[in-house]
């Protein structure tokens, strides 16, 4: 499990600590590679020194709870594998493309229903929307820069986001995802 969120966690780019005297061969490789800080023993209060997040994922209740009364202590946010109503944040299930993420979250009842939801999502959602986040960063820091009126600048981007723009994205049309942004642009550019 704590490989899990571990992972999870590297992938946003967060600087880990994991405090275990057993750790799974992968977490032991990460460490090797010095993608993460590993103190391969028990918990001691200390380890939450510099915290931010904090996950009491050990398979003992007792370390768990102690891990959590010491975050309170500390005012750390804090999230226990086996105790969800005493975490104060959960682990949403989450689609990532590019600049978009859709999290789904069932508040602690039903992990495998959020994972069901997100691989429906998926579909719906696919790696277009990527492209389509970058076109719309482009194209929006350009339209700040050149318009001022705030409700020229809505229309514009209410265009741009319903346009047909993602289809072609998906047909790999970009000579036509030129022009429609150009055509967004028409009449407003000073
Ligand atoms: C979303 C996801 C993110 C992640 O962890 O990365 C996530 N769990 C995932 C998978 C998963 N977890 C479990 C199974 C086995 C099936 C089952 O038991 O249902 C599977 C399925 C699998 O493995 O495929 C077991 C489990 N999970 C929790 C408990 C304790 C309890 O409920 O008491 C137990 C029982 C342990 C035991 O048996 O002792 C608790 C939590 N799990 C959460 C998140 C939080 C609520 C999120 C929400 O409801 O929205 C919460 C409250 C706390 C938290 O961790 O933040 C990720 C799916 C990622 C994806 O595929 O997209
Ligand atoms: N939230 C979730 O999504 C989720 C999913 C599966 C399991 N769980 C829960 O998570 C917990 C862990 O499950 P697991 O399958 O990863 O167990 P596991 O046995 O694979 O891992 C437990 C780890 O805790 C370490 N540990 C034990 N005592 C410790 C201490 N005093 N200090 C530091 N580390 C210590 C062990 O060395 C081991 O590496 C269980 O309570 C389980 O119910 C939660």
């Amino acid at each position: 499990m704590a490989e899990r969120k571990i992972h999870a966690l590297l992938e946003c780019g967060a600087s880990v600590r994991v405090v275990s005297p057993k750790v799974t061969p992968l977490i032991k490789e990460w460490s090797d590679e010095g993608r993460l800080e590993l103190r391969q023993r028990h918990y001691q209060t200390f380890d939450l020194e510099g915290s931010f997040l904090v996950f009491a994922a050990t398979n003992s209740s007792r370390v768990n709870h102690r891990v959590t009364e010491d975050c309170r202590k500390g005012h750390l946010a804090v999230n226990i594998a086996d105790d969800p109503s005493n975490s104060n944040f959960f682990v949403p299930s989450v689609i990532r493309r590019g600049k978009l993420s859709i999290a789904v979250s069932t508040s602690g009842a039903s992990p495998l229903l959020a994972a069901k939801i997100r691989r429906q999502l998926e579909k719906q959602f696919g790696t277009e929307y990527e492209e389509f986040a970058d076109v719309l960063t482009e194209v929006r820091n350009q339209v700040l820069n050149d318009i001022e009126d705030i409700h020229a600048r809505r229309t514009i981007f209410k265009k741009l986001v319903e346009s047909d723009i993602l289809e072609l994205l998906r047909e790999k049309k970009y000579d036509q995802v030129k022009e429609r942004i150009k055509n967004a642009y028409c009449g407003y550019r000073s």
